[in-house]
């Protein structure tokens, strides 16, 4: 009877042995058919309207290549401090457009293909368009930064998250965080003063971009967060080596259930985020238990404010969000909201430093709007309109996302240039190869003129985008022209510079477009302070 038993368990197995390898055979059989299919399909629809690519791999599609012709570009710092960094940050863009033009079609992998597309036009109909979502690979990878906010949401959930944070964004908002960016921009100048002050000479050498990170860091933590965030210091480090964990992430970490396997960087990854969300939690329990409609001036008050106060108010009319999706969206925030930038002051200040007419002439314009005082209020900051021009020159020349991609989530048919992007196909505009196009710009296109921006007409629609552009345009884009006004005209009224010649010229574009190796820069006390 027993041994009836056992073969019957015996059979059953084989059975479901055989069951589950056909299942796998299948799937496998099934991917790679309409991976086939998808490439034809594909390739063929475009080709039929004139758009051609790079041959992909089935599997790969142009990784491999991609990958290779960044590695090879950024191996070697530049020569010279020359703004000429398009070929080097979109290599493959670069090879591909002379042979294909503005237009063509690339693989992220064998089943994301993507049109590459440099028309200011078409761009501007894309970002303007419903049809496109954010999505992709690109995307997944930075899931762990972003979590569900508002950066990675699509559809209905971004719509009612972008009513719900627009609020924290508005003019009046960002005027009250003034008071904040001024005080972590003097807590920046007395710590440069201190150090030139303990050096023999008038003359320190800084890294600016390391130092400049720290500070748009804190900025952002306390304005999201308060300037009672007791865990502030340890949430920006846990940030920043989140960060580190996420871009050194293997690229199997795109397989579907890699994220839950307890390898070593997987443990480490859940170890970050789960002590992130522990302090925001802490955070966000001990403003509700104050029982109050009103939970601060910063911008989480305003979040809990508007998901729940009991009083009504214009954001009442958004329904609230789900306390994990107002964590992923501090996170967020926080992320997106410093490292950008801190490039941006970074680069403006590389700038002024190679071009020292126009450092003295912004210098010469803080010192005006300033009259003698000691900081900048926000009726001064319109005034600012050099420095403005310098920070929106400084954003074409060095935009923190040099590509942005969406995916057509059904056939889309543009009214201009009669052009079908199917459904499934990503559209990607190379911003940084829009920038630097001198069919836009003209023949000084890669020079630093600030004065291009001074004459209204100077930008077409679609040819200047450091923020996007369309209903997704970055959220923070008036908080950051601002925090860069106020922190680059007070490093001025206090400080000159130039470069060190112990700097090294190597644009990277990692998450945001970053001096790879530091931002040397030697800085000297004007005299009247
Ligand atoms: C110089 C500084 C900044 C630059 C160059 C920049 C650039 C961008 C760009 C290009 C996008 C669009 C991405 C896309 O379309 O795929 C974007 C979106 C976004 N940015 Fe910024 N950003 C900056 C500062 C900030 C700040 C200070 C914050 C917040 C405090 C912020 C929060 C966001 C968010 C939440 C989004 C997603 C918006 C949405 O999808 O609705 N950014 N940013």
């Amino acid at each position: 009877m027993a041994m009836e038993w056992w073969s019957a368990i015996i059979a059953a197995l084989a059975l479901a042995k055989s069951i589950a390898l056909n299942l796998v055979i299948a799937r496998v059989v099934g991917f790679v058919f309409s991976l086939c299919r998808l490439h034809v399909f594909v390739r063929r629809r475009l080709a039929k309207q004139g758009i051609l690519g790079p041959k992909p791999s089935w599997l790969a599609g142009n990784a491999v290549e991609m990958k290779r012709l960044v590695a090879s570009a950024t191996s070697a710092d530049m020569k010279s401090t020359s703004n000429d960094i398009s070929a080097r940050l979109l290599p493959f863009h670069h090879k591909h457009a002379q042979t294909y033009g503005k237009r063509f079609l690339a693989w992220s992998v064998g089943w994301e293909p993507f049109v590459s597309i440099s028309e200011p036009e078409l761009i501007h109909e894309i970002l303007n368009s419903t049809d496109f979502e954010k999505s992709g690979i690109q995307n997944r990878f930075m899931m762990p930064l972003f979590g569900r906010g508002l950066v990675m949401a699509t559809g209905k959930a971004w719509d009612h998250q972008r009513r719900l944070l627009n609020p924290a964004f508005y003019v009046e908002r960002i005027k009250g965080f003034l008071p904040t960016i001024n005080f972590c921009a003097s807590g920046l100048v007395q710590e440069w003063k201190g150090l030139i002050r303990s050096s023999s000479s008038n003359v320190v050498e800084v890294d600016v971009h390391s130092v400049l990170t720290s500070v748009t860091a804190d900025i952002i933590a306390r304005t999201s967060f308060g300037h009672e965030f007791t865990h502030r210091e340890e949430y920006v480090r846990l940030e920043r080596e989140l960060e580190v964990c996420v871009l050194n992430q293997p690229a199997f970490c795109l397989i579907p259930g890699y994220r839950y396997l307890p390898t070593k960087q997987n443990r480490k990854l859940w170890e970050i985020t789960r002590k992130i969300r522990s302090y925001l939690y802490e955070l966000i329990d001990a403003r509700l238990a104050t029982g109050k409609d009103h939970f601060g001036d910063d911008i989480l008050g305003l979040l809990l404010a508007a998901t729940f106060s009991s009083s009504p108010s214009s954001t009442k009319k958004v329904p609230p969000m789900s306390k994990d999706v107002l964590i992923d969206d501090c996170k967020t925030l926080f992320f997106a909201g410093h490292e950008s930038s801190a490039d941006l002051v970074t680069w403006s200040m590389m700038l002024l430093a190679l071009n020292p007419e126009w450092q003295a002439r912004a210098r010469s314009e803080v010192l005006q709007v300033l009259d003698g005082c000691e900081v900048l209020t926000s009726e001064m900051l319109p005034k600012l309109k050099l420095i403005g021009n310098i920070l929106s020159e400084t954003l074409r020349l060095y935009p923190a996302a040099v590509a942005i991609r969406r995916k057509a989530v059904k056939d889309v048919v543009f009214t201009k240039g009669k052009l079908v992007i199917p459904k499934g196909v990503c559209a990607e505009v190379p911003i940084l190869r829009v920038h630097h196009d001198p069919e836009l710009w003209g023949d000084d296109v890669l020079e630093f003129n600030p004065d291009r921006f001074s004459k209204s007409e100077a930008v077409a629609a679609g040819s200047y985008l450091p923020f996007g552009w369309g209903p997704r345009i970055c959220i923070g884009r008036n908080f950051a022209l601002a925090e860069a006004k106020v922190v680059l005209s007070t490093l001025l009224d206090n400080f000159e510079w130039e470069i060190s010649p112990s700097y090294r010229h190597s644009p990277r574009a990692g998450v945001t477009l970053y001096p790879q190796h530091g931002m040397q820069l030697l800085l000297r006390q004007l005299p009247q302070n």
